[in-house]
């Protein structure tokens, strides 16, 4: 780029204009997610939902707000380009010393990409790359907390250390026996060390705010002793209002994964420096991309940039091609797939075959009522794009004939830039991480079963979770509509999760029925519905002849499910939704409390998390690895 003379005076006060919107942004979703502490201390779980729905929102009414401002006040749809250049150089030199400068980049991005043409979306006018590091920021106010602290436990005395962390934290709130769960957590971490002796570097660090989602709250931190790094997380429950106690002790990465789930709504967290608490949970979970991180902490925009900019680079290194994604092609989604990354593509078709009655506009609607959902780590988050771009060499010819043929109004190809390369541009697509089809995994374990008890054992586990999935999601007040194994998928974990929301609707607005006598035999035998159906009405009876084909499975499902096939399972949940119950589902299995364990729990001592796990709407532990190797991680 040739040398730029800052010779254009609205380009500062643009500049300007843009750091003030993206500080009022950030502004107001840091005093909404520090709010949650308050929430939290005095139990308001229908306040923490709707703040957790609303602040969503925040972004895309800020970024609305800077444009127009810049549209009325410098008419910044006319400026000339050597003027936006300009306006990027003033702009970085703006974020120096700020405190989020990634999160403000973005918010460039998205401010100026509504004003500017296509053709001016590279690195001279946005941010395609990051341009001011985020590598050790820590607050410039010395009474404020750091980001994460650390704590020296003196050798006998590790209760007293985790005593000293629940005091760092702050929480308005009486602990029932903090003695108590000090030991708990003290054992718990012994039980972890192992016999490893305290080594001279022996600490624990601990994320200076605490998570808060639903009805919990989250401490998350790791201990270090001599090479080795334990992640972990206390989870934080109310026993009675205002009375909290520490109800069990998640370790590794593994558990964190679960904690952090791209199937959970998004944390509420204070964060001055986000990075650096992306720094920090990313030494935890090195696997897990940053783009999930900062999704978890409710930075979705930053997610879905950090993730565009890694499919990018993804395709630069790979020559793999785009697929029709495996399993049974959607009524209404076309799904495609690049086999070498981990998430799959979705289009909305342009026509349904029946029984399908909707419409693109209806699907986008259950669609985002999922994103503003508690998805209970029970259903898939998806990230919406508009004009997705790809080679046209990277895309098989079958895949190119099917979206031709189902979703014409979705595709071009063409060479949008001039550059002599002719791409695949799809108007709309979601964006979600790849699972294994639970029919497939089902398929699967059945054919192997005979032979082998260990797929036996992974039917048995794969059915016991598909309806721990759904009654996880009746109880955040989700109906799937449509339930057949298809619509499921299996995660890394082997937890089941929900995928396709074309048909969902809220149980509240459901009605439950029991199918009527038959008035005559010819009725019972005719095949056809015989009784009269009004809109909203359901007939859990009617279930079992699409789910329960197959013997095993029909089995191992009336075995530990067959609630599902009563309207009265149904109706009940949907009386206790309408009491205004909050049910909480926690992200790790009933055996893990230490009310049940009293801090005895260790991996060896699992109990049986079959029985554990039905009984509370808390999450499976992990089952044995999935079948199909090289599947994403959660
Ligand atoms: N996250 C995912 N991971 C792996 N495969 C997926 C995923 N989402 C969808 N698929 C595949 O694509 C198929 C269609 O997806 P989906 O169920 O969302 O479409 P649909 O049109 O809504 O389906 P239906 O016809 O049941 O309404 C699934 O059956 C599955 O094989």
């Amino acid at each position: 780029m040739p040398a730029i003379v800052l010779d254009s005076p609205s380009a500062r006060d643009i500049a300007q204009a843009m750091v003030d919107g993206f500080n009022r942004h950030y502004r107001l979703f840091r005093t909404e997610s520090a709010r949650a502490k308050h929430r939290f201390e005095t139990c308001d779980w229908h306040g923490q939902q709707r703040a957790q729905r609303e602040r969503i929102e925040f972004y895309d009414l800020r970024v609305r707000e800077c444009q127009r401002r810049l549209e009325r006040e410098f008419k910044a749809g006319e400026q000339p380009m050597a003027t936006w250049q300009q306006v990027k150089l003033h702009y970085i030199g703006m974020l120096v010393s700020h405190k989020q400068p990634e999160l403000a980049e973005t918010f460039f991005n998205s401010v100026t990409t509504k004003i500017l043409h296509r053709s001016y979306f590279h690195n001279d006018f946005i941010f395609v790359r990051p341009a001011i590091s985020t590598e050790y920021m820590e607050t410039d106010d010395p009474k404020a907390k750091t980001t994460y602290q650390a704590f020296y436990p003196e050798q006998h005395r590790l209760e007293d250390t985790v005593r000293a962390v629940f005091d760092f934290l702050g929480l308005r709130v009486v602990f029932e026996d903090a003695q108590r769960d000090a030991r708990y957590v003290a054992t718990a971490l012994r039980r972890e060390l192992g016999d490893s002796r305290p080594r001279p570097n022996f600490q624990i660090q601990v994320l200076s705010s605490l998570f808060y989602r639903n009805k919990g709250a989250y401490l998350v931190g790791k201990v270090i002793n001599g090479f080795r790094e334990i992640p972990f997380a206390l989870p934080i429950l109310h026993r009675q209002p205002g009375t909290v106690f520490i109800d069990a002790a998640l370790f590794g990465e593994e558990d964190l994964l679960l904690l952090f789930s791209f199937s959970r709504a998004y944390f509420m967290v204070d964060m001055e420096i986000p990075s650096a608490y992306v720094q920090f949970l990313r030494s935890l979970m090195p696997r897990k991309p940053r783009a999930e991180i900062y999704n978890a902490l409710g930075l979705a925009k930053q997610g879905k940039n950090l993730f565009y900019r890694d499919l990018l680079w993804h395709l630069r290194h790979s020559s793999d091609k785009f697929r029709i994604a495996p399993g049974i092609r959607g009524m209404v989604m076309l799904v495609f797939d690049l086999p070498s990354f981990p998430y799959v593509f979705k289009i909305i078709k342009d026509f349904y075959p029946p029984p399908k009655e909707t419409t693109r506009e209806q699907v986008r609607g259950k669609y985002k009522l999922v994103k503003h959902h508690d998805r209970v780590g029970r259903m898939a988050d998806t990230m919406e794009f508009s004009l997705l771009a790809f080679p046209r060499e990277r895309f098989e010819d079958a895949l190119i004939t099917e979206i031709e043929k189902y979703v014409p109004s979705q595709l071009e190809i063409s060479d949008r830039d001039g550059d002599g390369q002719t791409e695949v541009i799809i108007a709309h697509a979601y964006i979600e991480r790849r699972m294994i089809p639970l029919n497939l995994y089902l398929q699967e374990a059945i054919e192997s079963s005979t032979k082998d008890p260990a797929a036996a054992a992974q039917l048995e586990h794969a059915v016991l979770e598909y309806g721990n999935a759904i009654k996880d999601l009746v109880a955040a007040n989700i109906f799937p509509g449509d339930m057949l194994w298809k619509n499921f998928g299996v995660t890394r974990h082997g937890k089941v999760v929900f995928y396709d929301y074309d048909e969902i609707e809220y149980v509240t607005d459901c009605n439950f029925r029991r199918v009527p006598q038959a008035r005559s035999e010819e009725d019972e035998m005719s095949g056809e519905i015989w009784y009269s159906v009004a809109k909203g009405d359901v007939f859990p009876e009617t279930f079992g002849p699409f789910l329960l084909g197959h013997p095993k499975v029909r089995e191992a499902f009336m075995r530990h499910h067959a609630d599902l096939l009563e309207a009265d399972f149904w109706q009940r949940s949907k009386e206790r939704i309408q009491r205004g119950e909050v049910i909480d589902v926690y992200p790790y299995g009933i055996h893990r409390r230490f009310d049940v364990n009293e801090g005895a729990w260790g991996a060896s001592e699992l109990a049986d998390p079959a029985a554990a796990s039905a009984e509370t709407p808390a999450d499976q532990p992990d089952m044995s690895a999935p079948m199909t190797p090289g599947e994403p991680s959660e």
